[in-house]
């Protein structure tokens, strides 16, 4: 694997919940993780495990009853100790372009596509004049596929995939060098996910910038990302290249098995059980109730080695057998 300097640089984040009467949910424990200019990293991990949580605290946009810990660095800059001028100045939109999940929704259904580009150009950049702007919000829209025709158009105008077009413009306006998109396929068809990913593929593919992706689809997964991290309540369970991870050899983490196995393309075998309550976290492996390699050493916190946490991972051999 060729060394990229890291364009973002996560080192043991933490991020806990306080609830009434003193409980504490542990939505993200301990995540270390680099995207790298060039690169895409995609974050997987069934629903409710704290993906949306850990890209939140890497923005600021974590409510007030959050505590996060660790560090996220961009450059010099410790997202996770920004005060909020920081982060609403020179850190969304700047630093981190996002593409919200279901972007219809985050569009002023009053405003036209042109009207939120020129708003947003006039915002991150230092265009400036009637006529500047409008032809950089046009630029904008072009760099996303955006149809010229359709920048008069009002959100509810506008198809699923225009929509995320439309977001996709938005989040590059400001050339950030990190591009952090929250379930970009969510609802779209199959057709329309690959050409999602496939265009936001395009935006790293220069080198300057990174993509982190978070998905609960591997197969959307499986076509952007150079790096896949998996996520089980709250944890990174393993970090690894996407054409192990994918290919032949395999995940490693049983849980990141179980997670491809149960693809209708593969076994098509759900793994077994639910996961654990996230204010109410086993002291050991929170996975060992599920999983079918665990013995006595699963009770207690398995330590990341190689790019996996788990006492017993998958070695080549057993793959092989
Ligand atoms: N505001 C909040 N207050 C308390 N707990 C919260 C809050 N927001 C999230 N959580 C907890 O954090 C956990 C992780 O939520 P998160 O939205 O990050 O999941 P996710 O992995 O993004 O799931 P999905 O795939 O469904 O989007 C949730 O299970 C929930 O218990
Ligand atoms: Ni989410």
């Amino acid at each position: 694997m060729t060394e990229r300097t890291p364009i973002l640089t996560v080192r043991g984040l933490s991020v806990r919940f306080l609830m009434p009467g003193g409980r504490r949910i542990a939505a993200v424990t301990d995540a270390h993780f680099d995207v790298a200019a060039g690169e895409c990293l995609a974050l997987i991990g069934e629903s409710g495990c704290g993906k949306s949580v850990l890209a939140s605290a890497l923005l600021g946009l974590l409510p007030a009853n959050a505590q996060a810990a660790g560090e996220a660095r961009i450059g010099d800059l410790d997202l996770l100790a920004a005060d909020e001028r920081t982060l609403a100045r020179a850190v969304r939109g700047r630093l981190i372009g996002l593409i919200p999940q279901s972007p219809a929704a985050h569009l002023t259904p009053v405003r036209t596509a042109r009207s939120h580009l020129e708003e947003t150009v006039s915002a991150l950049t230092e265009v400036r004049g009637r006529a500047a702007v409008r032809s950089a919000a046009e630029t904008a829209a072009e760099r996303a596929a955006f149809p010229a025709g359709h920048l008069d158009r009002f959100p509810h105008e506008l198809s699923g995939g225009m929509a995320q077009r439309a977001a996709t413009a938005l989040a590059l306006v400001g050339d950030a060098p990190l591009l952090l998109a929250d379930e970009p396929t969510t609802g779209l068809d199959r057709d329309l996910v690959e050409h999602t990913v496939d265009e936001l593929r395009r935006h790293v593919d220069a080198g300057r910038r990174a993509l982190l992706v978070i998905t609960h689809d591997l197969a959307a997964a499986e076509r952007i990302a150079d790096r896949v991290a998996v996520m089980y309540a709250g944890r990174l369970v393993e970090v690894t290249d996407a054409d192990s991870f994918f290919g032949a050899a395999g995940p490693r983490h049983p849980y990141s098995r179980g997670l491809l196995q149960a693809l209708p393309d593969r076994a098509f075998s759900p793994i077994p059980g639910t996961p654990p309550e996230l204010g109410d976290l086993p002291a050991g492996c929170a996975f060992a109730p599920r999983c079918e390699r665990t013995t006595d050493a699963c009770t207690a916190p398995p330590q990341p080695a190689d790019g996996v946490a788990c006492h017993h991972p998958y070695v080549p051999e057993d793959l092989r057998a």
